[in-house]
């Protein structure tokens, strides 16, 4: 068995007397996080959304959408003590003895929708990164007791929080969607927002945080995602254009552009780039909630959109489970997955 082998079969939650890296998490320096590469003075947007029905906010959104594909938004309707909540559930669930969330690992799971590894796609990465995550499946057709499975630990608090989050992601996809002239309706919405998954990604204090990455580079592939994450300047999500730093802001939700909406608005709103970074002294939690398509999902610009600029289709057609197969089956690679369908 190889030390990679070895090293994958554990979380690193149990790696913590560490003081040096271990060499399979250790970056090629072309990906390892300097400041030098960090932008200043450049903020994320914030988005008061605490009335859906402005026009104003609904502006602030599409612009942030096209911009940056990245912003904040605060008021909206979630308590700070119920985001805590969730973010406490996280930190017992790594807190569990060993052998508790073994019972999760992937491949052996005790639940066929709540999954347990670490790094992203370890048996295709030449260089680990340092987190772990649980991750939670809402699908469409799973029997009506899908979470009874599901770590008690934390079950209660996966499914509020979901049940929070998803009329907020469906306010925001109204708002994008009504502003290329298209509505939610029957014929898109199964690729709009037909799956939600939740992660619970943690990422532990790290002996040599330099030589290392919390999540690679990368953008998200379904449609949009919120994420609520704790951290400091040092232990933290960046986003793209040089690297913007994303801080973690008291009860604020971070919404990310993923790639099905760059391609159905035909380039009209951005996915972004964005990766993490991890610290010697403090573990981290993010828990973003992807909404996606369904796997049989064709994806390809809305037909409005095309219509109404008079103009073509920036993207071939692709079924979205061969999308999944193509982002999954390589390392965190930036946007390699969108480029691949991009016409020339
Ligand atoms: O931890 C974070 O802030 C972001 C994690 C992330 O990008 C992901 O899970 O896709
Ligand atoms: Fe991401």
């Amino acid at each position: 068995m190889t030390r990679t082998a070895r090293v994958i079969e554990k979380s690193l939650v149990d790696f913590q007397t560490l003081t040096t890296l271990p060499s399979p998490y250790i970056q090629p320096l072309q990906e390892r996080f300097t400041s030098d590469k960090i932008l200043l003075g450049s903020p994320v947007p914030v988005i008061d959304v605490s009335n859906w029905e402005n026009q104003h906010v609904a502006r602030e959104i599409c612009d942030a959408a096209t911009k940056l594909g990245l912003f904040q938004i605060v008021n909206h309707g979630i308590a700070p003590s119920e985001l805590k909540t969730v973010i406490a559930a996280a930190r017992g669930f790594f807190e569990l003895p060993a052998e508790e969330r073994r019972r999760y690992w992937r491949g052996s799971s005790v639940s066929e929708t709540a999954w347990l590894t670490t790094s992203f796609n370890p048996y295709k990465e030449s260089a680990l990164e340092w987190r772990d995550f649980l991750k939670f499946e809402f699908l469409p057709h799973q029997p009506h007791d899908f979470t009874a499975t599901w770590p008690p630990v934390c079950k209660g608090q996966v499914i509020d929080h979901f049940k929070r989050i998803k009329p907020i992601t469906e306010k925001i996809l109204n708002i994008l969607i009504k502003n290329l002239s298209s509505t939610i309706d029957e014929s898109n919405e199964a690729t709009l927002m037909g799956t939600m998954r939740m992660n619970f990604n943690y990422y532990p204090e790290c002996p040599e945080p330099s030589l290392a990455i919390g999540t690679g580079r990368h953008s998200d592939i379904n449609t949009l995602t919120l994420l609520l994450q704790e951290g400091s300047v040092l232990s933290s999500l960046y986003a793209r254009a040089k690297w913007i730093h994303v801080p973690p802001t008291a009860g604020a939700i971070v919404v990310n552009i993923g790639d099905v909406l760059q391609i159905l608005s035909n380039d009209r709103y951005r996915s972004v780039e964005h990766c993490v970074v991890v610290n010697k002294f403090c573990s981290r939690i993010s828990i973003p909630v992807f909404c996606g398509p369904v796997h049989d999902s064709v994806i390809e610009p809305l037909p409005k959109v095309l219509e109404n600029n008079n103009e073509l289709a920036r993207y071939r057609k692709i079924v979205y489970s061969d999308y999944l197969k193509g982002f999954f089956g390589r390392p965190h690679d930036g946007k390699k997955t969108i480029e691949s369908i991009k016409l020339a």
